[in-house]
């Protein structure tokens, strides 16, 4: 999918909401457990509940891979679910030496066909490229993390004097076509997402840490977004968990549409 099909369906949908799932066999209803596939039976129903507003799906992988496998099978079973309209990210967080690099791309863009990967940036220029060759796909890099440990490396300055990210955010542009480049960039960090969008001003951002992190929606709308929307703004456990009962689709689609709500007023006031 191009950048200018994502902002078509986020105009659509008046939504740039990612429902990502985090899908734990220890937080679904037991009463699923007695099925066959149970991962993939809550994943379609989480899908059919929230398709109408989610513009992409984050599986994280080691949700799957924790299972062995099986599920492998739920991932790919769950991938080929997900509507051909809507983004997909496989958030793996990869990244090694150039021909490692190059299996872990294959891995996800050929084997699986996941639109997008999310990859570390800190092996360099050497780890990255493997992902920017496969043509139509997405590399989504972390800059800017959610979690609190990302002040131990992230913000320390660097020889030049600017914090680390900077240097991520600055650096990454030189590694060749990065038009198809995203950035990862925590909801929790408030006015620096402003910093990142002043160094990068046309590139989209992925954006955990709203809901069960704390993150403000507002906040990432008032700093982040730029004239083609520019966010996708995630939700895992604020949408999937709303429920831990049999009830938990609708919840989740209670939770995607109060989002999406919020989301549509944000992209009348900050995207122009
Ligand atoms: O900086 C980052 C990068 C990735 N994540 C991932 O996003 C989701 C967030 O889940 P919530 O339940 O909505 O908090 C999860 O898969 C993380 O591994 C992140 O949180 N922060």
């Amino acid at each position: 999918m191009n950048k200018a099909e994502l902002f078509e369906q986020i105009k659509r949908k008046s939504s740039f909401l990612c429902v990502g799932l985090d899908t734990d066999l220890s937080k679904i209803p037991s009463d699923l457990l007695k099925l066959e596939d149970p991962v993939f039976e809550f994943n379609k129903q989480i899908i059919d509940a929230t398709a109408e507003y989610a513009v992409a799906y984050k599986p994280n992988i080691a949700f799957y891979e924790a299972l062995g496998p099986k599920g492998w099978e739920s991932l790919q079973k769950t991938l080929d679910y997900i509507p051909k309209d809507i983004f997909t990210i496989a958030d793996a967080k990869r990244g090694d030496i150039g021909n490692t690099s190059g299996l872990y791309a294959k891995a996800f863009f050929e084997s699986m066909d996941f639109d997008s990967v999310t990859v570390a940036p800190y092996m360099g220029v050497d780890s990255v490229q493997p992902f920017l060759e496969f043509q139509d796909k997405w590399v989504i890099l972390l800059a800017l993390t959610s979690n609190a440990g990302s002040s131990d490396f992230q913000l320390i300055e660097s020889k030049s004097g600017k914090p680390l990210f900077h240097e991520v955010l600055e650096k990454s542009q030189l590694w060749g076509n990065t038009d198809n480049m995203m950035y990862v960039v925590g909801a929790t960090r408030g006015e620096l997402i402003a910093e990142v969008r002043k160094l990068v001003p046309d590139h989209f951002f992925l954006v955990p840490g709203v809901g069960a992190q704390g993150g403000s929606l507002e906040e990432v709308a008032q700093y982040g977004m730029n004239d083609t929307c520019g966010l996708l703004v995630n939700s895992s456990r604020g949408i999937i968990y709303a429920s831990q009962k049999m009830d938990f689709a609708s919840a989740a689609k209670r939770e995607a549409e109060k989002l999406q709500l919020e989301m549509a007023s944000l992209l009348e006031q900050y995207c122009r």
